[in-house]
This record gives C-alpha cells, sequence and structure tokens, in this order.
C-alpha cells in the first residue's frame, strides 16, 4: 500500500469506529495512542482527512462511498495542491485553489443546502446558503487584547512570524493552530475568545455600582468581558459545575480579578441560596446552555450525530432557566440572553417565551453570523423587565 492508501484506511478505520459520544479531537488522541507508530505528520494528515470528511454534514450521505466522501471533503476543504489528492483525484486537485462555490459548481452541485442536517431549523437572520458553505472553510482563532496591548501583541507576532488580521481595535484573527501562549507568555494581556462573542460585549453598558449576575458563567469568558468596559461592577458568577467555577478562578486570577462574589448552583430549580435570593439585580446575564450550533464549523462531527429532538430538549432547559432568573431583577434592569446557536427554537423563540411570560421586552440584538467572517455564529438580545 502506498502511504496514501495508508492515510485512507486509517481515516476510515476512525470514522467506522467514531460513534460521537466523546469529542472528535478526544477520540483522535485515543486512537493515535493505540497506534504509537504513526509519526506525527501522519497523525495531523489523518485527523484533516477525517475532520474533513465531517465538513461535509449530509453531503453525498447516501450516494458516495466513505473514501470517495474522503476525497471530495478534502477538495472542497483545502486550498492548496496536495499529494493525496494527486494521487488518487488528479482532476480535483487541478481545481483546489477554486473558490468553494466554483469547486461546488464543478461537482454538480446546486443545492447548497444539503451540508447542514436542521437547515430548516434556523433562524431568521442566518443566511442558509453561506451557512451551509462555511463548514468547508475552517474558522480562525481569535483573540480579544486587553488594557491597551494589541501593538505590542502584534509586534510579537510579528516578530514569532505568526500572520493575523486585526478585526478591531481589541480583536485579532489568526491561524486556527496558533499556539499564541507560546508567544504571549503574560496571559493578563489577551483572551481567546471568538470575534462573535467579544461583540456580544455591545450589549453590556455596565455603570460602576451595579450589580451584575453573570448566572451561567462558565469559565468567565463574558464576565471578564465586562469586567474590563466597567472594573467597578459588583459581579457575582455562578454555574451549575464545581469544577467550571474552579477553573473561572484560575481564568480570573490570571487575567488580574479579584473582587467577585461565586457559587455553584443549578438554576433549573427555584433559586434558594441566600447570596441570591432577597437581592435584585441591575442585570443579568444568561448565556445559556445550548446545542452550540453555531460553532460546529469548529467541530463539524456535531452534523452527524446531532439529533433534532436535542433542540428541543434545549430549549426547555433554556425556558427552565430563564423562568428562575427573571424574577430576580430589578424593574427597568436588562437580561442579556445569549446562546452560541444558530437554531430559531433557541433563539427568537426563548425570547417570544420571555416576552409573553415574564413581562420583559427586546430591546435590541439578534443573530451574530459569524460564519461571514471565519467566526462562531451566536445569537445574542438584551431585554429589558417593564
Ligand atoms: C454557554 S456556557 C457559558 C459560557 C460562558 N458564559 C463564557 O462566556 O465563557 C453555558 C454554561 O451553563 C452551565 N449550565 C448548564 N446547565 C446549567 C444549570 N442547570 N444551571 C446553571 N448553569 C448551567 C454550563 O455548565 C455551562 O458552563
Amino acid at each position: 500500500m502506498t502511504r496514501w492508501e495508508n492515510y485512507i484506511a486509517s481515516a476510515e478505520k476512525i470514522i467506522v469506529s467514531y460513534d460521537g459520544s466523546l469529542p472528535l479531537h478526544h477520540f483522535l488522541k485515543g486512537f493515535f495512542k493505540q497506534h504509537p507508530y504513526m509519526g506525527s505528520r501522519d497523525r495531523r494528515q489523518i485527523s484533516q482527512l477525517v475532520y474533513q470528511y465531517y465538513r461535509l454534514g449530509q453531503l453525498w450521505q447516501q450516494e458516495k462511498s466513505m473514501a470517495e466522501r474522503i476525497l471530495l471533503g478534502t477538495f472542497l476543504c483545502e486550498k492548496e495542491s496536495s499529494d493525496l489528492l494527486q494521487f488518487f483525484r488528479p482532476e480535483l486537485n487541478e481545481k483546489v485553489s477554486l473558490p468553494v462555490a466554483e469547486k461546488l459548481a464543478f461537482l454538480d452541485i446546486t443545492e447548497t443546502t444539503t451540508v447542514f442536517p436542521f437547515t430548516a431549523a434556523l433562524s431568521a437572520g442566518i443566511d442558509g446558503v453561506a451557512f451551509n458553505q462555511s463548514f468547508f472553510i475552517q474558522p480562525d482563532l481569535f483573540i480579544r487584547t486587553r488594557h491597551n496591548r494589541q501593538s505590542a501583541i502584534l509586534r510579537q507576532l510579528e516578530k514569532a512570524d505568526i500572520p493575523y488580521t486585526v478585526i478591531g481595535e481589541d480583536t485579532i484573527a489568526l491561524p486556527n493552530s496558533t499556539k499564541i501562549d507560546t508567544v504571549i507568555t503574560d496571559k493578563s494581556w489577551y483572551e481567546i475568545q471568538d470575534a462573535s462573542s467579544q461583540q456580544v460585549g455591545a450589549l453590556f453598558t455596565p455603570k460602576a455600582g451595579e450589580l451584575w449576575w453573570d448566572s451561567c458563567a462558565a469559565s468567565g469568558g463574558k464576565s471578564i468581558l465586562l469586567l474590563d468596559k466597567q472594573p467597578g461592577v459588583k459581579l457575582l458568577v455562578s454555574d451549575v459545575r464545581a469544577s467550571i467555577i474552579q477553573n473561572l478562578h484560575q481564568r480570573f486570577k490570571e487575567a488580574g480579578i479579584r473582587q467577585y462574589e461565586s457559587i455553584v448552583m443549578d438554576l433549573t430549580a427555584p433559586v434558594t441560596s441566600s447570596a441570591i435570593k432577597d437581592r435584585l439585580f441591575d442585570h443579568i446575564i444568561l448565556d445559556a446552555p445550548c446545542s452550540g450550533s453555531g460553532t460546529w464549523g469548529r467541530t463539524p462531527e456535531n452534523m452527524s450525530f446531532f439529533t433534532e429532538k436535542q433542540i428541543t430538549e434545549y430549549q426547555q432547559l433554556q425556558q427552565k432557566i430563564a423562568a428562575n432568573i427573571v424574577h430576580l431583577l430589578k424593574p427597568g434592569g436588562t437580561l442579556i440572553y445569549i446562546t452560541c446557536s444558530v437554531f430559531r427554537q433557541e433563539n427568537e423563540e426563548v425570547v417570544a417565551f420571555l416576552e409573553k411570560g415574564s413581562g420583559l421586552k427586546q430591546q435590541e440584538g439578534g443573530v451574530i453570523a459569524g460564519y461571514a467572517h471565519r467566526a462562531d455564529s451566536m445569537f445574542a438580545v438584551k431585554l429589558i423587565k417593564q
């Protein structure tokens, strides 16, 4: 067998044995541990083939063999000529540097909404065709620069010969594989944060002394964004998982943040904690647990394993959590509802539920179409309590 035939055979072996229960990158790590004879170049190339296969989503799922789909995935996702493609399909390799739309046309694909399995369930602000095509392009890595360190960071990137694009005053796009922590060693200079996630900050207009609650804080990405805008807010963070609040403590420490309260709490149950129940908040951030479908450009395997039923389950979870927290908002205060989902049921429908049942009114916000610039897609809305 040639090296290229071996690569395809290994990719097929992985795809056949992968059942979606672990994130693909964890599964690949385990697979390569069991096959230690593969060198780092082999591992990289095989992983790439597997990812590019999953980037096809539902495209040609019924009509073509797995090996053929692996090659077509490579053709659609690669931008530069590849020895593997040249070996198997030189006629495709010749056209590999064309734009995705032209490559699809070359393959006689006119219906470009057949990659993403749930196109009919998309939020109104998502362009179905562009969103489907975005899966062939790997999203970038984004950093948010802090404390006016952008120019110093750009100098370090240039010194290390790392290509970058400046997206805004505090936002830099980098190639996905960049090991930024080896280039910028002071972690307080920047946060790794997707461009769309950074854009959510436009809905934060904090004033010193206000009481804010980041109710599903995870490791605190939104909270750090908030405090960078206004260090004088009084912040409470909570999450259902103790381990994740531990991560938050570590991340806050590295970011130089010391003044905050934290609590571990399951918000599917009514709030009974004395740290919260007798207080009223000026603003609550609900960055809700969700399908994460707006981030599947980074984890395309989800397109093969997520089921439609799960959308409804997430919607129910979001509504339950929202219903348990809105009464803790002051009249005139705001709820900032956020998901990294592209599904109407998790986005507009939850907002409609809140407007109908909780006396809230949408003020601003909506879909953040990150797929248009190699970022995640999100939904973020500010609702005011009447
Ligand atoms: C989308 S993440 C939040 C991301 C975070 N705000 C950030 O910017 O990095 C959603 C979080 O909700 C938490 N969560 C899930 N179910 C919950 C529940 N029942 N009560 C409270 N938090 C919950 C998860 O542990 C997860 O950390």
